[in-house]
């Protein structure tokens, strides 16, 4: 079966390092990617750069990166303003993310779900050029509420559906959440919602991800997002473990007879960059933990 990932190290791997990676370094691992055969690349997020320093240059980056055919350049956005910013930097695949628990949503959109979902409904409806997709966090555990119900999680996708967007990822923030589970969660919006198109955003804390997306291809997902390297991990969600790692995901496909157009040597040396790069850039100065 032919599986795409996209990786996410731009974004959702540096997002939580106590680093500032430049922005050419960051050019130069899309590069890397791209090199690779990765052909969806989660750049930039556009949050309030106050909070979440490390994607300051996040329209910089957007702007910069070269067109290259059949790649897509994704970027991240949890309120209208953001929206917004993205659009205005030339973004045209923009990820929305809500919160499926209402704590996480307070600590990371720093508002309820239903104003996120609100401000970015509204934005949604006035960008038609641009393309939306949607992230759920906390689909399935959430660090402060525990066990997301089924139910909560369909909210948060008819909500998107309701706003025209089809294609839904569903987050396992914390990495900790038992492949039995994922999968129970991912069966019922399925049932409820056939029509939409799912996939997967796993971290993995307990070693499990690699399993989960196994279970997860055998029921027909074939996008998957991962990060380089293992790196990744929400600030605002309490425990959050990296990313299942792109070039574990992608031997692992490839060792179970799957495709992904992903050159694994190719994509070692984008791993050596990106390590390379996060040891040797300056410290963030990110210890506050009020951020
Ligand atoms: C959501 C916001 C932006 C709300 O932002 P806010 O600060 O809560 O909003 P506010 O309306 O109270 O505004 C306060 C200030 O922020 C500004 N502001 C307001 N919005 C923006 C914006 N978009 N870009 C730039 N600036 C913004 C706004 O203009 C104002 O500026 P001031 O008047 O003080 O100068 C904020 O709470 C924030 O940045 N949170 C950080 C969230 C984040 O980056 N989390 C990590 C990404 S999500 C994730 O990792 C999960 C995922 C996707 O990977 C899946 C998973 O594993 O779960």
């Amino acid at each position: 079966m032919q599986v795409e990932i996209t990786d996410v190290f731009l974004r959702d791997g540096l997002q939580d390092e106590p680093v500032i990676v430049s922005t050419a370094h960051k050019l130069e691992i899309a590069e890397a990617l791209v090199a690779a055969g990765v052909k969806r690349i989660e750049a930039a997020s556009f949050v309030n750069p106050k909070r979440v320093p490390q994607m300051a240059d996040a329209a910089e980056i957007i702007s910069s990166l070269p067109a290259v055919p059949g790649v897509t350049y994704t970027s991240l956005a949890l309120n209208g303003k953001g929206i917004e910013r993205a659009v205005d930097a030339g973004a045209t695949d923009i990820q929305v993310v809500a919160s499926a628990s209402q704590a996480h949503s307070n600590a990371n959109a720093g508002q309820a779900i239903e104003d996120a979902l609100a401000s970015l409904g509204a934005a949604v409806s006035r960008f038609p050029q641009a393309r939306f997709f949607a992230g759920i966090s906390t689909a399935f555990t959430c660090p402060f509420e525990g066990s997301i119900d089924p139910g909560y999680l369909l909210r948060v996708v008819r909500a998107f559906k309701d706003m025209g967007i089809t294609d839904i990822g569903l987050a396992d923030t914390l990495g900790t959440t038992p492949t039995d589970q994922v999968m129970a969660s991912l069966q019922h919006v399925r049932d409820a919602e056939p029509d939409l198109t799912y996939y997967l955003h796993l971290h993995n804390a307990h070693g499990q991800a690699l399993g989960t997306a196994s279970a997860a291809v055998d029921s027909g997902v074939v996008r998957f997002d991962a990060a380089l390297g293992g790196y990744g991990g929400c600030p605002f969600a309490p425990g959050a473990h990296g990313n299942i790692a792109t070039e574990e995901l992608v031997r692992h496909l490839h060792d179970t007879g799957h495709d992904t157009g992903i050159d694994e040597d190719r994509l070692a040396d984008a791993v050596r960059l990106a390590r390379d790069v996060v040891m040797h850039s300056p410290a963030a100065g990110l210890l506050d933990p009020a951020r």
